[in-house]
């Protein structure tokens, strides 16, 4: 058995960032960002009112109160989006607007609520300060400051720096594109009747929707029975259009299993033993001749076990980071909180734990349950309606006690989590 760590490290090592395209921001968001960015306009652009009020000479005012207020002559009106820049002399003001910029004459602005409201003359009722409630020009960002980095998430907060700082482009890399293919003679479409023997294809849907949560163009999701040839015809069909193929099903010991018998001989993809529970059984590589021509660089091709819970750890630790890499993404692995036990459960011996968890954020702290009643289970498809997360136990822990301290990933997805 190899460790989590070195499969995960075979797959980045596999794994080629995209290229980038330049669109519009509206069409960037939650994409990763390409290129590292510095502010084209000053943050604020020009020096602006904080306030609906007038803009003063503070030394008019310095001394204006309820017993003793000051009369000031208004000799402009200043909305937002005005360019005036009108002189103010000794004794005048400007009503203005939040927003509007603020005459070079004035240095400070009373808000309308310590003033009669005055269009012509206004009274004013309280003293100001140099610089009150003025907003400085580039206090927040200068030309040439830093503004975002490559790596990081075309956030809706991001993309509002960005239009703010002048842009109305950005360079993204490219969504992965993305098949699956789930193989197994006993699947039957999510809502059809069941024959002995049969059941719900559930891995289709779970990994193509955590595929498009986790940044990637879906091609296509595609079921195949047990036989090589629907496999195979599957395989040459998508190769061309894909950067990753998923397949759930046929990577253990079983008698039928075609996506071994077809993807193993030359070497393409890889089946190790992963030391973790569930999830032992992985394939990983990337498909070649005959699917793809020689020249070509073909999709990477993940092979996850079929029981639902396995095909969905594995997706996360395996797949998520991949897709993430692809993507350019700074971050690749997911930040771990540590939590409480909420109750005592069991481990696997030997194996590192992958518990589908509950994780709830208390007065107390962060604490966790496992999602299944009765704990661990690679076929507790139920259990994963109620997964937030997982908890991450290591191997050589036997069992985890009501109050122990475990590491947990709570599930977001990636536009989400900002990462
Ligand atoms: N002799 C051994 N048997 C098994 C071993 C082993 O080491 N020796 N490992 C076990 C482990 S661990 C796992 S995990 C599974 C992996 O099995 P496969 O990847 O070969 O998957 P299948 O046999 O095709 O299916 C397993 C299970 O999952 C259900 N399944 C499959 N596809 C779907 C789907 N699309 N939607 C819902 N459920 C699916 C399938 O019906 C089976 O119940 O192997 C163990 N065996
Ligand atoms: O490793 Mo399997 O994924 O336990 O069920």
């Amino acid at each position: 058995m190899i460790e989590v760590e070195a499969q995960l490290a075979d797959v980045l090592a596999a794994t080629v960032p995209l290229p980038s395209d330049t669109v519009p921001l509206a069409a960037a968001h939650g994409r990763v960002i390409a290129e590292t960015v510095t502010t084209r306009y000053a943050l604020p652009p020009w020096t602006n009112s904080a306030m609906d009020g007038y803009a003063v000479r503070a030394a008019d005012v310095a001394a204006a109160s309820k017993e003793m207020p000051v009369a000031l002559d208004v000799i402009a009106d200043l909305p937002a989006g005005t360019s005036a820049d009108p002189r103010i002399l000794a004794g005048q003001a400007a009503r203005i607007m939040t927003g509007a910029p603020v005459p070079a004459d004035a240095d400070a602005i009373v808000p309308v609520e310590a003033t009669d409201g005055g269009e012509e003359r206004v009274i004013i009722s309280a003293p100001a300060t140099p610089g009150v409630h003025i907003r400085r020009a580039g206090e927040d960002r200068q030309p040439g400051d830093p503004l975002v980095s490559a790596g990081s998430r075309a956030s809706a907060e991001a993309l509002s720096a960005l239009a703010s700082a002048g842009y109305g482009t950005i360079a993204v890399s490219r969504r992965p594109r993305l098949a699956v293919i789930a193989t197994g003679s006993e699947l039957v479409a999510p809502g059809e009747p069941l024959a002995r023997g049969q059941i719900p294809d559930s891995n289709s849907l779970l990994i193509s929707s955590l595929a498009v949560e986790n940044g990637a163009e879906l091609v296509d999701v595609v079921r195949v029975s047990d036989e090589v040839s629907e496999l195979d015809a599957a395989l040459r069909s998508l190769a061309k259009r894909c950067d990753v193929i998923v397949l759930t099903g046929g990577v253990s010991m079983g008698a039928y299993d075609p996506v071994k018998e077809l993807l193993s001989p030359d070497g393409q993809v890889h089946f190790s033993k992963v030391a973790m529970q569930p999830g032992k059984p992985q394939g990983f590589g990337r498909l070649a001749e005959p699917w793809v021509a020689d020249d070509e660089l073909g999709p990477l091709v993940f092979g996850l076990p079929g029981n639902p819970v396995s095909a969905w750890v594995s997706f996360l630790v395996f797949v998520r980071p991949c897709l993430r890499a692809l993507q350019g993404a700074s971050t690749v692995e997911d930040p771990r909180l540590s939590a409480r036990a909420e109750i005592d459960w069991r481990t696997p011996p030997g194996r590192r734990q992958y518990l589908p968890a509950r994780i709830r954020t208390t007065d107390a702290g962060v604490t966790v349950s496992p999602a299944a009643a009765r704990g661990s289970g690679s076929h507790l498809v139920g259990s994963l309606a109620d997964a937030n997360g997982y908890a991450i136990v290591d191997a050589s822990v036997e069992r985890v006690y009501e109050g122990d301290v475990v590491q947990v990933v709570r599930l977001v997805s990636d536009v989400d989590a900002r990462l």
